[in-house]
């Protein structure tokens, strides 16, 4: 079985500041996949860009802040973006498919299945998928932003071996080193805490979205899908095959030790919440220490208006993410019985579909 490898490339690898693609750039990296697909393994590009390639040609002096113009942007320089892929693989006997999603397309399972389905069409024929988000239709509030978390979803969704993602730094380091030339860089981390994102700055180029912070999400999100992470540099020949063999300019990110089944990353990293529930702190301890479910006592108020069997976001009384579950409630329902014990629930509603307001096998922590 080939193995299956989700490489990741930023803004600020494949365009200038200026504005526009470096094409040197683009057939570079097209060369090195190239090598990759030759020693058997199935390549799949997460490439950003698109806003950094066109918003020049259509007259913006820099890159666009508002939406509705990275939006516009975007739609210019994808198609650049593309044109200049097909080009750049063809030289090596390769054709690139492109395929844009948005995070809609990964909480809708429907859309991830058809999704799937398409790109593992296009690996069987030996197609080279280009996954960008779909800027023209991503709101605001739903965006990605950056393509980090885009790359972490795609490789954990395609059971990827490796998720490769290709910056302008060659790695972490303890602070960002364009303010701290002092800095120094990890060369693998085995579990990514609270105290290592906090070494993690946002972008330091013109062209770039998440920085560090983001990346260290996605390292988070495919590291616990089972999927390890390489961050860093692969600009010379033959430096993204030394990637894969552990041996890269950058840092590796370890796999958790107990990985995630599919039902659980979905929960936790693709799907949308329809509401949110306050809890005490004695049903976040339950939650996050006790492996225990969710009861209506220990919720001490909510928003948002779902349905029985939708995801929910749990959160402290300091207003934190503890994690998110699927609810045993509509919102009108739940509203009634929050802060109720067992008895007082049955007294009030007779008959129940399920005490718990949310499953522990329902559940997912993500503080
Ligand atoms: N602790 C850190 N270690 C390394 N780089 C950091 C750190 N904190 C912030 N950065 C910044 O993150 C940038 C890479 O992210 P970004 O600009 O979003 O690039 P891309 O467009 O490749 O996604 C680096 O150029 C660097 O300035
Ligand atoms: N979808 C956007 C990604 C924006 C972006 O800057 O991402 P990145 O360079 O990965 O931090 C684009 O193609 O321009």
């Amino acid at each position: 079985m080939p193995s299956r490898v989700v490489v990741k490339i930023g803004s600020s690898s494949l365009t200038t500041p200026e504005g526009g693609l470096n094409a040197a750039a683009i057939q570079f990296y097209a060369s090195e996949l190239a090598q990759l697909t030759q020693e058997g393994h199935e390549v799949l590009l997460v490439s950003s860009g698109a806003v950094a390639a066109g918003f020049r040609k259509i007259g913006y002096p820099a890159k666009p802040r508002l939406l509705h113009e990275k939006q516009a942007a975007a739609a210019v320089g994808q198609a650049l973006l593309m044109e200049s892929y097909q080009a750049a693989f063809a030289g090596h006997g390769l054709t690139a498919a492109q395929i844009l999603l948005t995070r809609t397309d990964f909480s809708n399972r429907k859309r991830m299945n058809n999704a799937s389905l398409t790109i593992e069409e296009l690996l069987k024929q030996g197609v080279i998928p280009v996954i960008n988000e779909n800027d023209t239709v991503s709101v605001d509030e739903l965006k990605f932003g950056d393509n980090d978390t885009l790359s972490a979803l795609v490789a954990n969704m395609v059971r990827a071996r490796h998720l490769i993602i290709l910056t302008d730094m060659n790695g972490l380091y303890t602070a960002d080193p364009r303010k701290n030339p002092e800095a120094v860089r990890f060369q693998e981390i085995e579990e990514i805490t609270e105290e290592i994102y906090g070494l993690a700055g946002g972008s330091g180029s013109s062209v770039g979205t998440g920085g560090m912070r983001s990346k260290l999400d996605a390292a988070k999100i495919a590291t616990r899908g089972g999927v390890p992470v390489f961050i860093g540099r692969a600009d010379q020949p033959g430096e993204l095959l030394r990637a894969l063999k552990g041996n890269g300019n950058g840092t590796r990110f370890a796999t958790q030790l107990s990985t995630l089944p599919m039902k659980k990353q979905w929960l936790g990293f693709m799907s949308s919440p329809f509401g949110t529930l306050i809890v005490d702190d004695g049903a976040e301890k339950a939650l996050l220490h006790g492996g225990h479910s969710l009861l209506p006592v220990g919720v001490k108020s909510m928003e948002g208006h779902f349905q029985l069997g939708d995801v929910v976001e749990v959160m402290n009384s300091r207003r934190e993410r503890v994690g998110r579950g699927i609810v045993n409630y509509d919102s009108e329902q739940l509203q009634h019985i929050i802060g109720m014990s067992t008895r007082e629930v049955l007294a009030a509603l007779g008959e129940v579909h399920r005490l718990e307001v949310i499953h522990r096998d329902e559940w997912i922590t993500l503080k």
